[in-house]
C-alpha cells in the first residue's frame, strides 16, 4: 500500500528561556574542557509537526475542527519554556511533545527538531582582570548543537518517545598543513595531482544516536553527550592527525566518540571538502607561507556512520 505524508506544523519557534537550570555534572574527555552550560540563555530554533487520521477532513474538507492552529504550537511551545524544569534542548522539546499528546487526544504523533543558539558568555574587563560576563552574550551563528525526535502513542495512549538523533552542525575546519590525498585511481577522467600536505578544510555535521534514548535529556548528566564535546574531538582528532583523506579522518571521529561515549549506538557523519586552491606554494619572505583561495565549485562530500562494532573491531587490531 502506498503511504501519503499528512502532517503541518510550525517552522523557526524562536524560543529564548532565560536562567533555565544549569548543565552540570557531565563527564569530563582528555579532549574537552567543556564543563556544562550555564543556560543563563537557553536559545532554540525549533520545528514541530502534528500528525494524526483526525486531520483527513482538514485536508479533504476544510473541515477545521480538529486543527489546532500553528499559531496555537507556537504559542503552547513558548509557554512551556517557563515550565520546564530539566537543562537540555533535548529534554525540553521531548517535554513538550508529550505535553502536546496529553493535551490534544487525536494526535497521534508529534515530530520536534530543534537548533541551539551557541551563547557563550562575553569576555569583559573587571578590576579581577578579563572575566566572562555573567549578562552578556555573544550569539555564535556556526557549530549548533541540534535533535530531532519523534514521539508516538504507546498502547495505553501515553507518550512514547520513538526516535532521537542529535547532531552538531556546520563546523568549519581548516588545517593548514599535514593532510594528504593520493593512491587514488589514476586512469583517462584523472587530473588531480596526488598531494601529500593539502590544506584541508572541511565542512561538517556530525549526529548521534543513545542506545537509550533517555540519556539524551541530561537529567543524568554523567551520560549525556554534549555537543560542544564532540565538537572538541573533532578538532583534536583534526589537529593529532595526518590524514590520507577526509573518509579516513570521519572514520577516526568517529571510533574516538564512540569510545569515549560507550551509551551511544551511532555517530554519522556527512562532510564537504572545500580545501583551498594553491595559488603560491612559495613565498620569498617565509619559510612555510603560501597563497590559497576559495575553491570552485563543485565541492566533494561523504556521508558515514560509525557503529559500535567498529569500536570492537578497531580494539581487536590494537
Ligand atoms: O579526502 C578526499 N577524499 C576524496 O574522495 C577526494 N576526492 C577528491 O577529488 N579529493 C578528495 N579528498
Amino acid at each position: 500500500m502506498t503511504e501519503r505524508t499528512m502532517l503541518y506544523g510550525k517552522g523557526d519557534v524562536f524560543v529564548y528561556r532565560t536562567y533555565a537550570t544549569p548543565l552540570t555534572g557531565i563527564a569530563m574527555i582528555p579532549e574537552s574542557d567543556f564543563k556544562g552550560r550555564s543556560n543563563t540563555i537557553l536559545g532554540m530554533d525549533i520545528q514541530v509537526s502534528l500528525a494524526g487520521e483526525a486531520f483527513f477532513t482538514s485536508f479533504t474538507e476544510g473541515d477545521n475542527s480538529k486543527v489546532v492552529a500553528t499559531d496555537s504550537m507556537k504559542n503552547f511551545i513558548l509557554h512551556h519554556a517557563g515550565e520546564y524544569t530539566g537543562s537540555t534542548m533535548e529534554g525540553f522539546l521531548a517535554y513538550v511533545s508529550a505535553q502536546f499528546l496529553k493535551k490534544y487526544d487525536h494526535i497521534s504523533s508529534v515530530d520536534m527538531s530543534g537548533k541551539q543558539f551557541p551563547f557563550e558568555a562575553a569576555m569583559v574587563g573587571s578590576d579581577a582582570g578579563v572575566q566572562e560576563s555573567e549578562t552578556v552574550f555573544r550569539e555564535g551563528v556556526l557549530e549548533k548543537p541540534g535533535v530531532t525526535l519523534s514521539t508516538g502513542r504507546s498502547e495505553s495512549g501515553e507518550a512514547k518517545l520513538n526516535a532521537l538523533e542529535c547532531s552538531v552542525h556546520d563546523l568549519h575546519l581548516i588545517k593548514v598543513k599535514g593532510s594528504s590525498f593520493a593512491g587514488f585511481i589514476r586512469d583517462e577522467y584523472t587530473k588531480l595531482p596526488e598531494t601529500k600536505d593539502r590544506p584541508l578544510f572541511i565542512y561538517l555535521n556530525i549526529s548521534w544516536t543513545y542506545k537509550n534514548m533517555d540519556d539524551a535529556f541530561g537529567d543524568q548528566p554523567e551520560l549525556y553527550v554534549a555537543a560542544e564535546q564532540v565538537k572538541h574531538i573533532a578538532q583534536t582528532l583534526f589537529h593529532q592527525e595526518a590524514s590520507p583523506s577526509i573518509q579516513k579522518l570521519i572514520y577516526d571521529i568517529g571510533i574516538r566518540v564512540m569510545q569515549r561515549f560507550p551509551q551511544l549506538e551511532t555517530v554519522s557523519f556527512e562532510s564537504n571538502n572545500r580545501t583551498w586552491e594553491t595559488i603560491r606554494d612559495e613565498i620569498p619572505a617565509s619559510k612555510e607561507g603560501k597563497v590559497f583561495t576559495d575553491p570552485r565549485p563543485p565541492y566533494g562530500f561523504q556521508k558515514f556512520t560509525v557503529l559500535q562494532e567498529d569500536v570492537r573491531r578497531e580494539e581487536g587490531r590494537s
